[in-house]
C-alpha cells in the first residue's frame, strides 16, 4: 500500500556529511520522513547507511548539515534524540542479555517516565503509578510484536528472530514517531523476514513513520513507499521501489540485475515451502538469510548470524 502524503515531514535531514579524517563516509545527504511512510535507505556495504542512521540519532554529530524531528533541530545527544520522539534498533543485537523480556521494555521506556531518584528511592505513591503505567504499555507493545507469553524469559534465552522483535519492542517502548531500523532482518529465516514486514506495516498503521535499512531487496520491495539509494556516501536515486529497481544507475551500483516479476511472488513460495515442512527450507538451524537481490552487490548474498 503506498501512503505517500504532503503533510510536513518527521524527519528533515539537510546537507548531511559525516567525516572521519581523510574519508567522507557520508556526503551532503538529505533526506524527509513523511508521517505514515515507510522508507527504505539501501547502498552496498560501506556506502553510509549506518554512518547516516548514527548522524540522525545523535550517536555521531555530523561535520555538516542538520538534522530536524517534526521542525525541530535535533540535538546530537542519543537519549534526548530519543526523548525527542526518534527511536532505533542497531544492526548487532543490543539486548540486555540476562533481563527479562519486560525488563527490557521497561528499560526503553524510561525516556517515557518523569519519576525523578528521590521518588524511585522510597518508592512512593507517584513512583507506583508511573511503575504501574510503563508495565501496562510494555505488556501491550509485547502483545503487539507477539512477545507477550514469553515476558519472564531471560533475553538471551529468545530464538534469534524473538531477540530482534524484542528490541523493536524495545525501541517502541519510547512512543517514537519515527522508528529507525537498521537491518532488522538481518540473519532471518523467511518466515521471520515475511513476520518483520507485517510487523513494520503494523507500526505503520498505528502512526510511526519508518526509516529502514536493509539488504534483503524482496523486504525493501514490498515494504516501502519510497527508497533512497546511498553509493560511496551519496544518496544515487531516490524514488518508489519501482524507479529505484528499474533505474540503471541502482542496478550498476548495487542491485546487479533487476528483479524479474513480483518480487514478493519468490519470497512468498519459500515461506509455502517452509510451512510445507519441505526439506532445507529453513536451512542453518533457521539462522541464514538468502536475500532477494540478484548478483552480489553489497552483502546481499547469503549472511549467517555470526556474521552479524
Ligand atoms: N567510526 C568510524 N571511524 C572511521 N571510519 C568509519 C567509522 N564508521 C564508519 N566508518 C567508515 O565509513 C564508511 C561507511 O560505513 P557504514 O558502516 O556507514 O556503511 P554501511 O552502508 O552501513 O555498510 P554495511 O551495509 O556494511 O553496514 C566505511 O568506509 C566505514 O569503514
Amino acid at each position: 500500500m503506498t501512503t505517500i502524503t504532503t503533510t510536513n515531514p518527521v524527519l528533515t535531514a539537510t546537507g548531511v556529511t559525516m567525516r572521519f579524517g581523510g574519508l567522507t563516509a557520508v556526503r551532503s545527504v538529505d533526506l524527509a520522513v513523511h508521517p505514515g511512510e515507510i522508507v527504505g535507505l539501501i547502498g552496498p556495504n560501506g556506502a553510509g547507511k549506518t554512518t547516516f542512521f548514527n548522524c540522525l540519532t545523535g550517536l555521531y554529530v555530523p561535520t555538516e548539515g542538520t538534522v530536524s524531528y517534526k521542525g525541530s533541530v535535533l540535538p546530537p545527544k542519543p537519549h534526548l534524540v530519543t526523548q525527542a520522539g526518534v527511536a532505533r534498533t542497531f544492526q548487532n543485537i543490543r539486548l540486555f542479555a540476562n533481563m527479562t523480556v519486560l525488563e527490557n521494555v521497561l528499560v526503553g521506556r524510561h525516556t517515557r517516565t518523569r519519576e525523578g531518584l528521590w521518588s524511585a528511592l522510597l518508592r512512593g505513591p507517584g513512583f507506583k503509578r508511573a511503575e504501574a503505567a510503563s508495565k501496562e504499555r510494555a505488556m501491550e507493545l509485547l502483545e503487539f510484536t507477539g512477545l507477550a507469553d514469553k515476558a519472564d524469559h531471560l533475553s538471551r534465552n529468545l530464538p534469534y528472530g524473538e531477540q530482534r522483535k524484542l528490541e523493536i519492542a524495545r525501541a517502541l517502548a519510547s512512543d517514537p514517531g519515527l522508528l529507525l531500523l537498521d537491518e532488522p532482518t538481518a540473519g532471518m529465516n523467511p518466515q521471520e523476514t515475511r513476520a518483520t514486514e507485517e510487523l513494520v506495516f503494523a507500526i505503520r498503521d498505528k502512526g510511526t513513520a519508518v526509516l529502514v535499512i536493509e539488504h534483503d531487496m524482496r523486504f525493501i520491495f514490498n515494504l516501502c513507499d519510497r527508497v533512497a539509494v546511498l553509493v560511496q556516501g551519496q544518496k544515487l536515486v531516490e524514488g518508489t521501489s519501482d524507479v529505484v529497481q528499474s533505474d540503471e544507475r541502482v542496478v550498476a551500483a548495487y542491485l546487479g540485475t533487476p528483479f524479474e516479476g513480483d518480487p514478493g511472488e519468490a519470497e512468498a513460495a519459500e515461506v509455502e515451502a517452509a510451512e510445507a515442512g519441505a526439506a532445507g527450507a529453513t536451512g542453518g538451524a533457521g539462522l541464514t538469510n538468502t536475500t532477494g537481490a540478484t548478483g552480489d552487490a553489497g552483502g546481499t548474498t547469503a549472511r549467517t548470524e555470526d556474521e552479524q
